[in-house]
C-alpha cells in the first residue's frame, strides 16, 4: 500500500515502515562513528521503541556491544492500518542487531502488567542470565495498576492557578495563548501513578527478587526540569509532581541496589521532538526557539546524541559521579546554559505567528515531528507500494 502521514491533532496514526528504519540506521550510524563505549553486557530496556529509550537500546547495543531486551507497547499492522512508529523502529533494531551479531529480544505489551514483568524475567533467564543495566523510559497517558485493578490517566495541567502562555500548532504556525485550568487534587494523584516511581520501584523489586539482577547493576530513568517559561506547565504542573516522585524514586533505589554495589539514577535530559513531548501545550514552541538557538551555537542534540553522552561520559565515563544537589544526571546542561536560556527568553517574548518561522525553527519541529513516524524522510519515495506487515526477528 501506499502510506502516507495522517494527523489528527498531535498524533500521527500512520507510520512508514522504510522510513522509520531510515531513521534507526541514521542513529545506529552516529553510534557507529563514536568511540566504543567499555559499558553494561546485559540491558533491559523498558519503553525501548521510540525516543529516549530506542537511542539508550542503541547506544547499549552499537557502542558498548551489549545483549538487549526491550520492552514496549506497540501495534502490529492489521488490514489497513499501519503498524506503529514504534513497531517499525524495534523491527529495523532488532534486524541491525541481528546483522552486527549482537543477541537482542522484544517482549510487546503493557510493561506496567504483572504479566509483562513475569515474562520479560523468564526471558532475562533463559537468555541473558543477569541484566546490569535496566533502562526505565516508559511515557503513557495511562497506566492500570497490577493490584488494584485502578486505570489512571495523566493529565498536563498547572497547579493552583490558571496558566495561560503562547502555543503553536506545529502544522499550521498559528501561535496563540494557551490557558489551562488548574488540575483537582485527584488528577494529580493519578499523574503520579502514571509517571511517578511506582512502576520503575516494582520492575526493580521483582528483577531483584527473581534474582536477575547482576551485582552493581545501575538502573536509570529519565526527567525534565527545564526554564521559567514552561515551569508551570511541566516542573511546577501535574507533570512535575510525577517527576518529583520519580526523583525520589531514584534515591530509594540507590539504597536498594547499593547494598550489592549497584546505582540508581534520574537524568534529566533535553527537551526533544517525541511523541509525547508534542502533546504537551506551550512545549513545542519552547522546543522550537530553543532548536532554533541550539543549532545556531552548534550545540544542538536528539536522543542519539544525548544518550551517547549519557553513557559514555556519565554511566560509565569519567564524570560519573557528576550529579547535581539532587543526585540528579544533567544532560540538559546544553540546554540549560545562560546564553542559551537568555537568547530562548528573548525570542520567546516577540514570537507571534507574523514571525514564528523566522523566530524559531518551527519548521525543524515539524519535520522531526514527521520523521518520527518515518514521513519526510530522505531517500524514502512515498509514492511507492510497501508491505506495512513487518515481522520482528526476536519477538517473544
Ligand atoms: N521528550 C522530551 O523532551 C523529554 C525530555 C526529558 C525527559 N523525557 C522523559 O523521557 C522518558 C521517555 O520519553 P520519550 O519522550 O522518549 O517518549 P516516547 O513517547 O518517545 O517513548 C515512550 C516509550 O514508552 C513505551 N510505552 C508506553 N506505554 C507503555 C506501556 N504501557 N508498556 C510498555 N511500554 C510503553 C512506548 O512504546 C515507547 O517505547 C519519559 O520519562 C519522559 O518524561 C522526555
Amino acid at each position: 500500500m501506499i502510506i502516507q502521514p495522517k494527523t489528527r491533532g498531535f498524533i500521527c496514526t500512520t507510520a512508514h515502515p522504510e522510513g522509520c528504519a531510515r531513521q534507526v540506521q541514521r542513529q545506529i550510524e552516529y553510534i557507529q562513528g563514536q568511540p566504543a563505549i567499555e559499558g553494561p553486557r546485559s540491558v533491559l530496556v523498558i519503553g525501548a521503541s521510540t525516543g529516549y529509550g530506542l537511542a539508550s537500546r542503541i547506544v547499549a547495543s552499537f557502542a558498548a556491544g551489549a545483549d538487549t531486551i526491550g520492552v514496549y507497547f506497540d501495534k502490529a499492522a492489521e488490514g489497513a492500518r499501519t503498524a506503529s512508529a514504534g513497531w517499525y523502529n524495534s523491527a529495523a533494531f532488532e534486524q541491525a542487531a541481528a546483522e552486527a551479531g549482537r543477541r537482542s529480544f522484544s517482549v510487546v505489551g503493557d510493561a506496567f502488567s504483572d504479566e509483562i514483568k513475569t515474562k520479560t524475567i523468564d526471558l532475562i533467564r533463559a537468555e541473558l542470565g543477569k541484566i546490569d543495566l535496566v533502562v526505565y523510559s516508559v511515557a503513557s497517558p495511562r497506566r492500570t495498576h497490577p493490584k488494584s485493578g485502578e486505570t489512571f490517566t495523566s493529565v498536563i495541567k498547572p497547579i493552583g492557578d490558571i496558566y495561560t502562555n503562547k502555543t503553536v500548532n506545529f502544522h499550521s504556525g498559528d501561535v496563540s495563548l494557551a490557558t489551562i485550568e488548574p488540575a483537582t487534587d485527584d488528577e494529580i494523584r493519578q499523574t503520579i501513578a502514571v509517571m511517578g516511581g511506582e512502576d520503575w520501584q516494582m520492575w526493580i523489586d521483582e528483577l531483584q527478587e527473581a534474582g536477575v539482577l547482576a551485582d552493581g547493576a545501575t538502573t536509570v530513568a529519565f526527567s525534565y526540569i527545564g526554564p521559567a517559561i514552561t515551569h508551570a506547565v511541566y516542573r511546577e504542573g501535574t507533570i512535575g509532581r510525577a517527576k518529583d516522585d520519580l526523583e525520589t524514586t531514584a534515591i530509594r533505589l540507590n539504597e536498594q541496589l547499593g547494598a550489592s554495589g549497584g546505582r540508581a539514577f534520574v537524568s534529566v535530559n533535553k527537551a526533544l521532538v517525541t511523541q509525547s513531548s508534542s502533546a504537551i501545550p506551550v512545549v513545542p514552541l519552547y522546543i522550537s526557539a530553543l532548536y532554533k538557538v541550539m543549532k545556531e551555537k552548534g550545540s544542538h542534540e536528539g536522543c542519539i546524541e544525548q544518550m551517547y553522552r549519557l553513557f559514555a561520559e556519565r554511566l560509565y565515563g569519567a564524570d560519573s559521579a557528576a550529579v547535581d544537589e539532587k543526585g540528579r544526571i544533567r544532560v540538559d546542561d546544553w540546554e540549560m546554559r545562560e546564553d542559551v536560556q537568555a537568547e530562548v527568553a528573548r525570542l520567546w517574548a516577540a514570537l507571534t505567528t507574523e514571525n514564528v518561522y523566522e523566530l524559531s525553527d518551527l519548521e525543524g519541529y515539524r519535520r522531526e515531528f514527521f520523521q518520527l513516524f518515518g514521513f519526510e524522510t530522505d531517500g524514502v519515495d512515498y509514492e511507492a507500494d510497501v508491505n506495512p506487515d513487518v515481522a520482528i526477528v526476536n519477538l517473544r
